[in-house]
């Protein structure tokens, strides 16, 4: 499905060596920054927008475990090339690439293949836990009025399932922007999501090189780069490593966000 990635990055990613753990190894493990490019040539970020599933919430592990249970009826194993291929995009978008993909496209439709997901995720998805740090940084940026957003390839029911237990939290975001929503066109690589986000703030458009994005997916943050923002990537460590180099900046938990290194306000518990 390469050709599924139809937005080719044509940014600059020089590693930089302003953040310590970049020059000195022993402070590598330190800081948990896996990767950095300089944020000082993006200017100081304005407003911050979060991918959810993998990034704020621990779901993505739903979506592997339904999914290995679908191809253990075809004898087949899923593994995390496929995994990458399929994360952070619009359901009918994701379950295209699988039947695709595993070569089940004559024996399962993406259609049938979601309504069978569909049944076992709904049970799941009430069950959603954060991802560590998230609380703290979303009610950081909060507390010290810096616009946050919401942008994710779910779509509203699921959504709502997800964030059942986090109500209180998620209503922090100024607002949410969805898979299913009118003006995403279409799902991650896409620009779109990113850029309807950066629309809805309330001082209108921001500019997008004001923008920070955090993601866990491939196409998330392919996506973001493509609307010209800089990208977080918190990636889960069983994605292959050659998907880090698209990002801006690439820690190994949101625990490890250092707000300052991009201009914004730093953490009071730091
Ligand atoms: O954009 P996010 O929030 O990762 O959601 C995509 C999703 O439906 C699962 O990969
Ligand atoms: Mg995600």
């Amino acid at each position: 499905m390469g050709s599924a990635l139809p937005f080719k990055p044509h940014w600059n990613l020089a590693k930089c060596c302003a953040h310590p753990s970049t020059t000195n190894p022993a402070l590598s493990s330190l800081y948990s920054v896996v990767s950095m490019a300089t944020p000082s040539s993006k200017g100081p970020i304005t407003h911050v927008i979060f991918d959810m599933d993998g990034l704020l919430l621990d779901t993505e592990k739903f979506y592997t475990e339904v999914q290995e249970i679908i191809l253990a009826r075809y004898n087949k194993t899923f593994d995390w090339s496929l995994k990458a291929k399929m994360m952070g995009k619009k359901a009918i978008e994701a379950a295209r690439v699988f039947v695709e993909e595993t070569g089940l496209s004559d024996s399962l439709s993406a259609e049938a293949f979601l309504e069978e997901r569909e049944e076992m995720l709904r049970h799941m998805f009430p069950a959603s836990e954060l991802m560590p740090g998230a609380s703290r940084l979303i009610r950081h940026l909060h507390a010290k009025e810096v616009p946050i957003a919401l942008a994710t390839g779910s779509h509203r029911r699921h959504f709502e399932l997800k964030t059942q237990k986090h109500g209180e939290l998620f209503s922090l975001m100024h607002h949410v922007v969805l898979g299913d929503d009118p003006e995403v066109k279409q799902g991650k690589p896409s620009p779109d999501i990113f850029l309807a986000a950066a629309k809805r703030f309330e001082d209108g458009p921001v500019d997008p090189h004001k923008a920070l994005v955090f993601e866990d997916a491939p196409s998330g943050v392919l996506a973001a780069k493509n609307a010209k923002m800089s990208v977080v990537m918190v990636p889960d460590p069983r994605l292959d490593s050659s998907y880090h180099d698209t990002a801006d900046q690439v820690l190994s938990s949101l625990l490890d966000f250092n707000p300052q290194q991009w201009g914004l306000p730093p953490f009071e518990d730091a």
